[in-house]
């Protein structure tokens, strides 16, 4: 058992008792009353729920700062997809290690990711501690024999991870986008999400550019054409980015429960545009963050998407009351956790125990009266405690699942291989 004494936790000082990968109490708990305990000294601290990133390609750690200041279908087509024809298990499980310690260190315990290479993905999240939802990804450029394949890399890999029976690796479905993937495989991928009971993680509307070609082939915006054919029909879907979007679409997105995945410094960084969130909110819609890949972003610090999705609405809207300083952090807990169906993102009784300590004795967190305030506002994401699942993977800033150093030597070998 792990005891944390005298915390502050949900607007006041309390203990947290964590039982197995659970919390099994909140509120005054005597040392003396349980036995085999450790305890953590919560007295300096804040707890918070673990942050829960909705949008990832995590191996693409190794991609920070390769190709800069370009636009989306450059970016891929001349530097990503050519470097990504060079990856192995091998590199990704490396990439992914890396990604995984600046998640843990910057109070990230969840994170959805598509990419390749899922068997030295899921190693990596094994060993590290954290919890994961995995997509494979697809793209079969509608083609029919690469079509297949991905279909089949698909169901091998959820069968891999499902065989790895481990509760914090969960598979899912991860067709790259309507303008990468022909009708019959995203109709194949309901099929099978149904069939495996996962969920779906898929680009949508990200770009401009990309809407106008789905336009030119279907008639219709990405939303619309995959709506037509029951794409969204009795599952449960991410759809990263949804920069632009019709009313119809708005529509379709509320209606079908999908779930967005608002990644706003990958979308500034790329040029691609602003996301209509209070629109979305004001529909009821649940929208997550994501920090997308490394390549985009650079790095995988949830808070700066938190804080940059607090203060880009109020600019674009002129309007300070937008998004409030909670709404955008329960973007980032409550909402990510609901929408990848997993029993996190607050501290509560009976949750899964992914907590994240933070000292307060930092200078841009005094003085200590407004706390969710600075935690949006003013917090630079460097946490010092992490639990996942009721273990504790980071203790006073110090990674305790895998070896730093060596992860660090190994990211700057793997690099040279990619480059090369
Ligand atoms: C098929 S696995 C994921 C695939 O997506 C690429 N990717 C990374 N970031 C983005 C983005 O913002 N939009 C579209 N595609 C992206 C990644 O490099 C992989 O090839
Ligand atoms: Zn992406």
């Amino acid at each position: 058992m792990i005891l944390i004494k005298d915390v502050y936790v949900n607007g006041k000082r309390q203990d947290i008792l964590i039982e197995g990968n659970k919390i099994k109490k909140i509120g005054e708990v005597k040392k003396e009353d349980i036995e085999d305990v450790e305890i953590i000294d919560g007295k300096k601290k804040i707890a918070i729920p673990g942050l829960i990133n909705t949008h990832t390609h995590i191996p693409m750690t190794l991609f920070r700062g390769v190709a800069d200041d370009l636009p989306l279908m450059e970016w891929l087509n001349n530097y990503i997809w050519p470097m990504e024809a060079k990856l192995n298990e091998k590199i990704v499980y490396w990439g992914t290690l890396l990604g995984c310690i600046e998640m843990i260190k910057s109070g990230t315990t969840t994170f959805n990711d598509m990419y390749f290479y899922l068997e030295g993905i899921s190693k990596a999240v094994d060993e590290s501690g954290m919890r994961a939802v995995l997509a494979y990804g697809m793209i079969d450029l509608f083609d029919e024999e690469r079509r297949e394949k991905e279909l089949k890399n698909a169901e091998k890999y959820i069968k891999y991870i499902n065989e790895l029976n481990n509760s914090r690796i969960i598979p899912a479905l991860g067709p790259h986008a309507p303008y990468t993937c022909s009708k019959e495989l995203l109709m194949k991928v309901n099929e099978l999400a149904k069939k495996y009971n996962v969920m779906i993680h898929i680009h949508m509307n990200e770009t401009l550019d990309e809407i106008k070609t789905v336009k030119e082939k279907t008639g219709m915006e990405p939303f619309i054409y995959l709506n037509s054919f029951g794409f969204f029909d009795d599952v449960n879907v991410v759809a990263a980015h949804c920069v632009h979007l019709t009313e119809g679409e708005i529509r379709i997105i509320k209606e079908k429960n999908i779930n967005v995945s608002h990644n706003p410094i990958s979308n500034l960084k790329l040029a691609s545009g602003i996301a209509p969130i209070p629109k979305l909110l004001k529909e009821g819609i649940n929208v997550t963050l994501g920090t997308d890949g490394c390549g985009s972003n650079n790095n995988l610090n949830l808070f700066e998407e938190i804080k940059i999705t607090a203060i880009l609405h109020k600019g674009v809207n002129l309007n300070p009351t937008v998004i409030k300083a909670e709404t955008a952090f329960n973007f980032a807990t409550k909402n990510g956790a609901k929408a990848l169906n997993i029993k996190a993102g607050e501290i509560k009784e009976g949750y899964l125990a992914d907590i994240v300590l933070i000292n307060m004795d930092k200078p841009f967190l005094y003085p200590k009266e407004n706390i969710m305030s600075h935690l949006v506002y003013a917090f630079n994401g460097f946490v010092d405690d992490v639990i996942i699942d009721g273990k504790i993977v980071m203790r006073e800033g110090k990674i305790l699942t895998v070896d730093e150093e060596k992860v660090y030597e190994k990211a700057e070998e793997m690099y040279e291989i990619l480059r090369s």
